[in-house]
């Protein structure tokens, strides 16, 4: 079984503060769609930023197909957080996926016909391609994040990572997302993080919890068994060091 992702003990900070502390985590195949939870601030972006080699750890090991992020770049797609900025410059869907194969072509690069048979692929895939030449700032909320994905696709990853690909989409457009994510998960193994534990619940093939903070509800503990019940799929927990300053806090405020 290939060893997708394998992180042992891995501590991540800004500044002085300590944001992911001892994390260990593996993910082999078979793929599936694996959602990741957890309260805000987390952790969750930055756990993400980690498997990309954009943070490096200053504690531990983070490998992706057996090498380190850096070497692994071009078998991992990310979809980042939408933060609501507007495209509101010239540039097309095709342009837009066209970016997707910069890690293989460099920056200001021509692109070549296998580039430009990718980006094709790619939107096809999700079904976006009668769209190429349409500005990226005139289309939907759920039209544009296909365009992401197919972004992300555009390189032929294995390994897909969604930051919060739901934000901002109507039920429809989610459902349509949703589909769309467990269609590739036969192709590559998906994370998506998500704050739609309904979706969750649906979709998703195991959850992964990275703050205990979750488990607790009322100030009561929530025993993984019972989420497992709940969501019916595998739980885990995948940080355990932040959750008990949080945890703290809200016992200060009850
Ligand atoms: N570049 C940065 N410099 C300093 N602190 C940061 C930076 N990026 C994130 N943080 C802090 O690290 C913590 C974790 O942030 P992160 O974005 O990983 O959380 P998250 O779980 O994705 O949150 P959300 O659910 O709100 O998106 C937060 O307290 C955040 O303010």
């Amino acid at each position: 079984m290939e060893k997708v992702i394998e992180l042992k003990d891995v501590w991540v900070r800004y500044g002085n503060q300590t944001i992911l502390e001892a994390v260990n985590f593996e993910l082999t195949e078979p793929y599936g769609l694996l959602g990741i939870i957890g309260p805000n601030g987390g952790g969750k972006t930055t756990f993400l930023k980690v498997l990309l080699g954009l943070l490096k750890p200053y504690k531990g090991s983070v490998k992706l197909f057996g090498k380190p992020p850096e070497k692994s770049r071009d078998l991992v797609g990310y979809v980042p957080q939408y933060k609501g900025f507007d495209f509101d410059f010239p540039i097309s869907v095709w342009e837009v996926v066209l970016t997707g194969r910069m890690s293989h072509t460099g920056f200001l690069k021509k692109y070549s016909g296998e580039d430009k048979k990718a980006a094709e692929e790619a939107l096809k895939t999700v079904e976006m391609f009668d769209l190429k030449d349409r500005q990226i700032g005139q289309l939907s909320g759920g039209q544009r994040q296909r365009v992401f994905i197919a972004r992300a696709l555009a390189t032929n990853p294995k390994l897909l990572l969604l930051d919060e690909p739901n934000s901002g989409l109507d039920p429809h457009m989610q459902d349509e997302l949703y589909r769309l994510l467990n269609r590739l998960k036969h192709e590559m193994a998906i994370i998506m993080v998500t704050h739609d534990l309904s979706a969750v619940s649906v979709y998703v093939d195991r959850i992964a919890c990275l703050n205990r903070t979750f488990h607790y509800h009322n100030s009561k503990e929530i025993p993984v068994e019972d989420l497992e019940a709940t969501y019916q799929c595998p739980v885990e927990l995948i940080a355990h060091g932040v959750p008990h300053r949080v945890l703290e806090q809200h016992k200060g405020n009850s």
